[in-house]
């Protein structure tokens, strides 16, 4: 069956976008929300006591940003020859890229502190003898979807309860629109998720496609059909999105240029086109950095350095909305690292007030919005944010999952459809859970921001299974202690 036609793809369900502007509307449904609110906690989970703490000092560096990451492992292996990565995030989502990667032909290997890609060609990847296990992670899904879609050859996706939960729609349907075909797993059954097979497009057609909703995920799906695809394929992006595939498929050689026309990103990649293997050094991950900036902004006598900082523009919404709440952030040594932009981090406490949070921040900052709400919960007044439909498809449903856990904690929070309004204790600890672990929903991010309102708060925050903070941030609770003893 094919889901093409059929399905009913998220991207369609919303009239509108929905974050920002005046073409914002809400979404009509959300029909993964309750899959995605109430995931059940995996048979092994790994509970872990966030104790309160005294100032953190000192310095350290985070890993790898994973978007950047998942794209260096992906185009290197679609480069004829070999391309060299230095600071790979070797989280889970980023290993399930390089497994599937492998799967399709190319030879991915660690020699010492570097990651060495052996590219196998556009267009010359082997079809996938079994399925592609993508664990946890959307933008593996997404963007090997993409890849597919360009290549005649077949899929099966499979992952793990929350990413089998999240909307599939989005992609399946441009790269419908360019040849691709999609079969549901239950037959009959019309549906926009996990585990799901396709068949890529041969030959498959160029399209001109207007996100519907704000996503790189999607954005860099459809670059990717169209790097084996003849003729122009064109993105337009209504509100900015993060570029790491854009620089870096420059970067690699592909013929594609950006565009802005009437206030809009149009992205244009000419295909098919050959990529040359490159040496890509990748920054830390600012995603990573934003839960040591918070706690550093809200524990007491706090200071702290956060080396390598990646800090493109179309990510570093968290330090913007930091700074607007009052944060002490001093950017040292500004430079490039493989083409983005990079700065050391010295974060000091400081009084938080809360804000209003312009919902045109969203795009650059989605992932950061957990961490955000435990800042507000300790900053003095009201926050309020707005626009974030987005993070109800996220690895958990984080408005929901963030307003129960942060509530469980002890602080004030209103959830709305589109946001949380929090009204901050003026920082004043919260009063932490009893032995009882907050839900984190197999969601890494709300694993990691109940994590620091641990260390902020009174008695301290039980977490009911930090296993998932190793799909983006392994070591993150090492060197979170290391910072604190
Ligand atoms: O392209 C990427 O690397 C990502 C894009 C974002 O997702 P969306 O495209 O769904 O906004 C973000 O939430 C995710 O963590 C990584
Ligand atoms: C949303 C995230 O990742 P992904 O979509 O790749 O699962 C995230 O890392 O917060």
């Amino acid at each position: 069956m094919s889901l093409a036609g059929i399905a009913r793809p998220d991207s369609q369900k919303r009239a509108r976008l929905a974050i920002g502007g005046s073409h914002c509307q809400k979404p009509r449904s959300y029909r993964n929300l309750t899959h995605l609110g109430t995931l059940p906690l995996p048979d092994n989970p790994t509970p872990r006591r966030f104790a309160p703490r005294g100032p953190l000092r000192g310095t350290i560096t985070v890993p790898g940003d994973k978007s950047i990451s998942h794209r260096a492992l992906i185009f290197g292996a679609l480069a004829v020859g070999k391309s060299r990565i230095a600071g790979l995030l070797e989280g889970e989502d980023v290993l399930a890229t390089a497994a599937a990667m492998r799967q399709m032909g190319a030879k991915i290997e660690r020699d010492g502190e570097t990651w060495v890609v052996e590219g196998v060609g556009v267009g010359s990847l082997l079809e996938p003898e079994t399925a592609l296990d993508m664990g946890n992670s959307g933008t593996s899904t997404r963007l090997l979807m993409g890849l597919i879609a360009g290549h005649a050859i077949s899929a099966t996706f499979i992952g793990d309860a929350s990413l089998s939960a999240r909307p599939m729609g989005r992609v399946i349907e441009p790269l419908g629109q360019m040849g691709a075909s999609f079969t549901a797993s239950r037959a009959g059954e019309p549906q926009d998720t996990l585990p799901l097979t396709m068949r890529g497009a041969n030959p498959a057609v160029p399209i001109t496609y207007r996100l519907p909703v704000a996503s790189a995920q999607v954005k860099s799906a459809i670059l990717l059909a169209a790097l084996n695809t003849a003729g122009t394929t064109t993105v337009i992006e209504p509100v900015p999105t993060r570029d790491h595939s854009e620089r870096m498929l420059k970067g690699f050689g592909a013929a594609i240029e950006t565009e802005t026309v009437a206030e809009e990103r149009h992205i244009r990649i000419h295909g098919p086109g050959d990529l040359a293997p490159q040496d890509i050094v990748v920054p830390g991950d600012p995603s990573s950095a934003a839960f040591f900036a918070v706690a550093a902004s809200i524990v007491p006598e706090s200071d702290v350095t956060i080396r390598n900082v990646g800090l493109n523009p179309t990510r570093n919404g968290i330090f913007q909305v930091l700074e607007a709440m009052g944060a002490d952030i001093a950017y040292e040594d500004r430079r490039e690292v493989g083409g983005e932009p990079v700065a050391d981090l010295r974060v000091r406490h400081a009084e938080l007030h809360g804000v209003e949070v312009d919902p045109a921040l969203a795009p650059s900052m989605i992932d950061e919005f957990p961490v955000l709400f435990v800042a507000a919960a300790l900053a003095k007044g009201t926050t309020t944010t707005s626009g974030l439909h987005e993070l109800r498809v996220k690895e958990s449903d984080r408005l929901a999952t963030m307003a129960r856990a942060l509530t469980a904690a002890g602080a004030q929070v209103e959830e709305r459809e589109d946001g949380l309004v929090i009204e901050g204790t003026g920082g004043t600890p919260l009063r932490g859970t009893a032995n009882e672990g907050v839900a984190t929903a197999l969601d890494h991010r709300i694993a990691m921001s109940m994590a620091i309102a641990g260390i902020a708060s009174r008695d301290g925050v039980e977490v009911d299974d930090t296993g998932p903070i190793a799909t983006s941030f392994p070591g993150f609770a090492d060197l979170l202690e290391g910072l604190t003893q």
